[in-house]
């Protein structure tokens, strides 16, 4: 298309090439730079020790030595931070040269001439370091363009706000150098290039949203006031999105004092956490750290408990379900969560400080080298307010001294004489030079030969407890386990620590229950978290992590109340930004809270502030249409789908399991034909994701690749993916295709938001597959139930 001479596209695409010719210079520059630092460096590791003066013969010449090495590694080291720096800028001006800028908006401040202004992912200064052809979009101006429609506008700089007014917006889409798209626009962030972007095909990792970041999202991504942030938005409306950028934009509002290894993010899953790692690296910033609760679970209890995870509790719950062991033990699972529990636990802590914490004694095969009275002693000798920390550490100081002089004690005993009688030669030879050096072996041999034998006997006497040592180092002197327990045990313990003053519900239930697991080293998942609690209270919180100062917290409506209020503890400095959304709250634990686990009330109302997403970006308008059909009219109130048509939702009714994977099959080679570049079949559970996959597997073409997604794998796959329900949590896919919707597997209530959150991880296509019965949760066809 050619351009009217000096109309705007033509007087933009000038602009660019001025732009792109900057950013070509600078390009031109740090190659050069980098190539000089990569000669340095190599030139530096090659001659590093042709440069150091090598002199041993006194002190004074290896203190020259060692300062000739020190200042040659710091030369070294210092190169290679320019090489670094060298090679990011070189990869950052690669992107801009790709796509340099997105937006211009011209702002008159109240008083002053308009300015022009350009947004990028990244900022370009001119040489001069004055003219900015490009702001990073986090910088203060850059959010009248996320915020506001042309007329009246405002934006904030850290001592105030500006005012004036915003007489353009302009959008552009900029790929390669080329300009592609170009709108002027009224809205806040014009529609149409929202739409281009949400009709392209999903990814296997998530993307960045920076050009087209919502209003709303953009109040979530700038929050500085709040130290809770709590955001509750629907399935698909960028609550993950944001989450990331909001990352990006504190390492870039704070990058003097905020390092990304001081943010933290909680994932649903693996899976998830493989998802996401790209968008912070495309942004131009290191990741933050990223675990699961699952991870901090194993971390404390792994090693020495076979700890049922989420899943596996829900798996076991549904398994029983109807029964009176399964409806008791739903009721522990939804107590044991609970805020009440917490305080118990919190008032327990409090009562421990007087008296009750277990230990467990020291003991070497059957002597006892410290028992757990003495223990209890000393623990309780040193002063209350001294607090846990302190009173663990006294103990463990004098248990390390105590060993030691046990080992002291045991040199003439029998067992110590039979262990240096075969003893390995290692330790001989190193008997013998430690009596050498010594000066021995020269007149009294027979003393050296004592000499000898006392160092073999205290080196296998000192080997034999070293593991002994080592637990106490890591204060597994602390009986954790029997501590807690001890709260199941005592009626008149447990009523008066719980703040009403009662027993819960089926307190002797969950008695039995703890003494039928915990006797076989197994922890149920809803005790996990009060006994990791209980645990680091123990040790004075020990492992706190003081200086994390952003907790973030994805899928939050899967947490149950305690775990939300032990997070809090473990970060105390930390401020939170906690995303959920209470329709895709399946689990049970946090069920009884709305979905929202209690982070509401984590902070005061003061510092917390809740916000809410409702439109749905992620599917098509008629898949949000069916799967809002899914849940409860008062549930589905206020989720609004974004303006984007695509073909129905289909319900697919299969005459037998048979019939249900060729129909999945034949739909997958025809979707595969359409050049759908991802598609998920989800199954409810584990068990059934393995049949699901062999099934396609047999029924597929060979080169059809079926990738099998489990809780171990980090990575999603291009093409066919087969996982189950609770790993495509936060995920999404072109085309969903859920295997086997029958009322058998979704027919109970707590199914319908489970139904709900696999069908919404859809962007464009939908079929949902059901043998017998639908699950009644299913929109009938051609129109809701
Ligand atoms: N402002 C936006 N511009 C472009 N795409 C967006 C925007 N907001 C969200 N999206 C897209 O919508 C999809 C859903 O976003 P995201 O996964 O962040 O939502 P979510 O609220 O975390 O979803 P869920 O709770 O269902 O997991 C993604 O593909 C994302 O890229």
């Amino acid at each position: 298309m050619v351009n009217e001479p000096n109309s705007p596209r033509d007087e933009e695409e000038k602009r660019l090439l001025v732009v792109l010719e900057q950013v070509s210079r600078r390009m031109r520059k740090e190659l050069a730079l980098l190539g000089d630092r990569r000669e340095d460096v190599v030139g530096i590791r090659q001659e590093f020790w042709d440069d150091v003066r090598m002199n041993f013969s006194d002190s004074t010449e290896v203190g020259e030595t060692w300062s000739s090495i020190v200042q040659q590694a710091e030369l070294l080291a210092e190169r290679e931070r320019s090489h670094r720096v060298a090679s990011e800028a070189v990869e950052r001006l690669t992107k801009q040269f790709d796509s340099p800028y997105f937006a211009r908006i011209d702002f008159a401040e109240k008083g002053y001439d308009a300015e022009v202004i350009y947004i990028g992912r990244a900022s370009l200064v001119g040489e001069d370091g004055e003219t900015f052809y490009v702001y990073d979009w986090r910088a203060p101006v850059s959010s009248l363009f996320y915020d506001h429609e042309p007329g009246p506008a405002t934006y904030r700089v850290p001592d105030g706000e500006m005012i004036g007014e915003l007489l353009l917006k302009r959008q552009f889409v900029i790929r390669g150098g080329q300009m592609k798209f170009m709108f002027d626009t009224s809205e806040t962030v014009g529609d149409e290039i929202l739409q281009a972007v949400l009709s392209e095909g999903s990814d296997t990792s998530m993307k960045s949203i920076v050009a087209t970041i919502q209003k709303e999202q953009n109040g979530i991504i700038r929050d500085e006031k709040h130290k809770l942030l709590v955001v509750q938005g629907a399935a698909g409306s960028g609550k993950t999105s944001a989450a990331l950028q909001r990352i990006a934009y504190l390492l870039y509002r704070y990058r003097e004092s905020l390092a990304p290894d001081q943010i933290i993010l909680f994932s649903p899953n693996p899976v998830f956490k493989g998802y996401i790692s790209r968008v912070l690296p495309d942004l131009g910033e290191a990741n933050m750290r990223q675990m699961t609760f699952r991870e901090l679970i194993e971390a404390r209890l792994g090693r020495r408990f076979e700890v049922e995870d989420l899943f596996s509790q829900t798996e076991a719950l549904a398994a029983d379900d109807g029964s009176p062991a399964g409806e008791s033990r739903e009721r522990s699972v939804r107590y044991k969560g609970s805020e009440h529990f917490f305080v118990t636990v919190e008032n327990y802590l409090k009562r421990l400080e007087q008296e009750g914490v277990r230990f467990h004694p020291l003991r070497f095969r059957s002597m006892t080298i410290a028992s757990a009275e003495e223990m209890s002693e000393r623990f309780y000798g040193i002063q209350a307010s001294d607090g846990f920390g302190t009173r663990a550490a006294g103990v463990r100081r004098w248990l390390l001294e105590r060993l030691q002089s046990w080992v002291d004690s045991q040199m003439d005993e029998a067992w110590v004489e039979e262990a240096a009688e075969s003893a390995s030669s290692e330790d001989i030879q190193r008997a013998y030079v430690e009596v050498r050096r010594s000066g021995g072996f020269h007149d009294e041999a027979f003393e050296d030969e004592d000499h000898m034998s006392a160092i073999i006997r205290r080196r296998v006497a000192e080997n034999a407890v070293a593991p002994l040592v080592k637990a106490v180092r890591n204060y597994r002197f602390l009986d954790a386990v029997a501590t807690y327990r001890e709260l199941f045990e005592s009626r008149s313990l447990f009523a008066a620590c719980a703040p009403d003053g009662k027993l819960p519900l089926g307190w002797e239930w969950m008695l039995q229950r703890a003494e039928e697991t915990f006797g076989r080293k197994l922890v149920d998942h809803e005790d996990a978290t009060p006994l990791m609690y209980v645990s680091e209270a123990l040790e004075g919180f020990r492992r706190v992590e003081g200086d994390i100062l952003h907790v973030f917290v994805d899928e939050a409506q899967d947490y149950s109340p305690f775990q939300a209020a032990y997070l809090r503890r473990r970060y105390p400095r930390a401020r939170m930004t906690v995303l959920g959304d209470f329709n895709q709250a399946i689990y049970l634990q946090s069920q009884d809270s709305g979905g929202f686990g209690g982070w509401i009330r984590l902070m005061s109302p003061e510092v917390t502030s809740v916000l809410r997403l409702t439109t749905s970006y992620r599917s098509t308008e008629q898949i949000v249409d069916f799967t809002k059909a899914i849940l409860t009219a008062e549930d589905a109130k206020g989720i609004t789908p974004f303006n984007r048509k695509g073909e129905p939702p289909k319900v697919v009714a299969c005459k037998d399991g048979g019939q249900l994977g060729e129909k999945i099959a034949a739909d997958i080679e025809d979707l595969l034909g359409k050049g759908y570049g991802t598609i998920g079949v989800i199954t409810k559970t584990a068990h059934e994701t393995g049949n699901a996959s062999a099934v396609l597997k047999e029924l597929l073409p060979n080169d059809v690749s079926i990738a099998l997604v489990t809780g171990g794998s980090a990575e999603l796959p291009r093409g066919v993916s087969v996982l189950p329900s609770y790993l495509a949590k936060g995920i999404e896919f072109d085309a969903v295709l859920v295997w086997d919707a029958s009322d058998d597997l979704y027919g109970k209530d707590k199914d319908r938001k489970l139904l709900y959150t696999v069908c919404t991880r859809a962007l464009h296509v939908l079929h949902v597959y059901h043998t017998g019965e639908a699950s009644p949760w299913l929109p009938r066809q051609g129109g809701r139930k």
